[in-house]
């Protein structure tokens, strides 16, 4: 279109949905969303921007901007109906509907997350366990039992399974990606360290405590350079331990 503006390559990138809502602003969406459990569960019908934004840990400049691409602007003297906006984030993100979820690896990570309420809670249905490991198939956890990984592709079409967690050792998580995405799998959370490659239109998702614990860890760092005297320095640490 001849003289039209043209959005530049990283607008078009960080507005990757269709809705034109910034790939932060969603990032952000399931924050807000905890957030507002944590309200309705204490009886809090209605909050301001500056209660919400307390809660979600961010800036209630921030909020409303991320809340306006919702249409939500809350009502001024009252602020936002917690109830409405907690679905309506909801619905954005697509959580009022129920996710069937896979999980590959039922060991230790496995077996935490398989225990963990918090997926139901929040609209994802763990539909099945699968293991390669002969000594753990028809061990059971929970509701379900563990099954062989071999069972993927008709456990996937069975279920309407879409999304995928691979809790296996790195070396075997790439092997474990591609059968999932070969089953109909189109969006994979990953916690084994190593970096996976998907096809196109395969939502990839990676989890990393360590990662963040160094991130904390470099704060920590910077806390004690300006505090000196701070206890919890790593100065009597080993040169290894500490990555010098
Ligand atoms: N992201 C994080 O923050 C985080 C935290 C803890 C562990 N991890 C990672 O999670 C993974 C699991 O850790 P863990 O302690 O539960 O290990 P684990 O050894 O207890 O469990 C791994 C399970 O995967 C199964 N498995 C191996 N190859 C498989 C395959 N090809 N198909 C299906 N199942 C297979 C094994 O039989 C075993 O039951 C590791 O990669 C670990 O590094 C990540």
């Amino acid at each position: 279109m001849p003289g039209a503006a043209r959005p530049t390559a990283a607008k078009v990138a960080d507005r990757s949905n269709d809705r034109g809502i910034p790939e932060a602003t969603v990032a952000r969406l399931p924050v807000y969303l905890r957030a507002l459990v944590g309200l309705t569960e204490r009886g809090t019908a209605t909050c301001s921007s500056e209660e919400l934004a307390a809660a979600a840990g961010v800036n209630s400049a921030k909020l409303r901007k991320d809340l306006s691409y919702l249409g939500s602007y809350g009502t001024r003297g009252v602020g936002y109906d917690v109830e409405y906006l907690r679905y309506q984030i909801a619905r954005e993100i697509g959580v009022t509907q129920d996710w069937p979820v896979v999980i590959v690896g039922i060991g230790n990570l496995g077996h935490a997350l398989a225990n963990f309420s918090g997926f139901s809670s929040r609209g994802f249905r763990i539909a099945a366990l699968l293991d390669a490991d002969p000594e753990r198939q028809g061990e059971r956890v929970g509701d379900l039992e563990i099954l062989g990984f071999e069972q993927v592709e008709q456990l996937v079409e069975e279920h309407r399974i879409a999304i995928g967690v691979i809790a296996t050792p790195a070396p075997a998580a790439q092997a474990v990606c591609d059968r999932l995405v070969g089953a109909g799998i189109t969006s994979i959370l990953n916690f084994a360290p190593v970096v996976l490659s998907v096809p196109d239109g395969v939502d990839l998702r990676k989890v990393d405590l360590s990662i963040e614990l160094q991130i904390l860890a470099y704060h920590e760092q910077r806390k004690s350079a300006l505090l000196p005297g701070l206890s919890g320095l790593p100065g009597d640490l080993p040169a290894k331990a500490v990555g010098r």
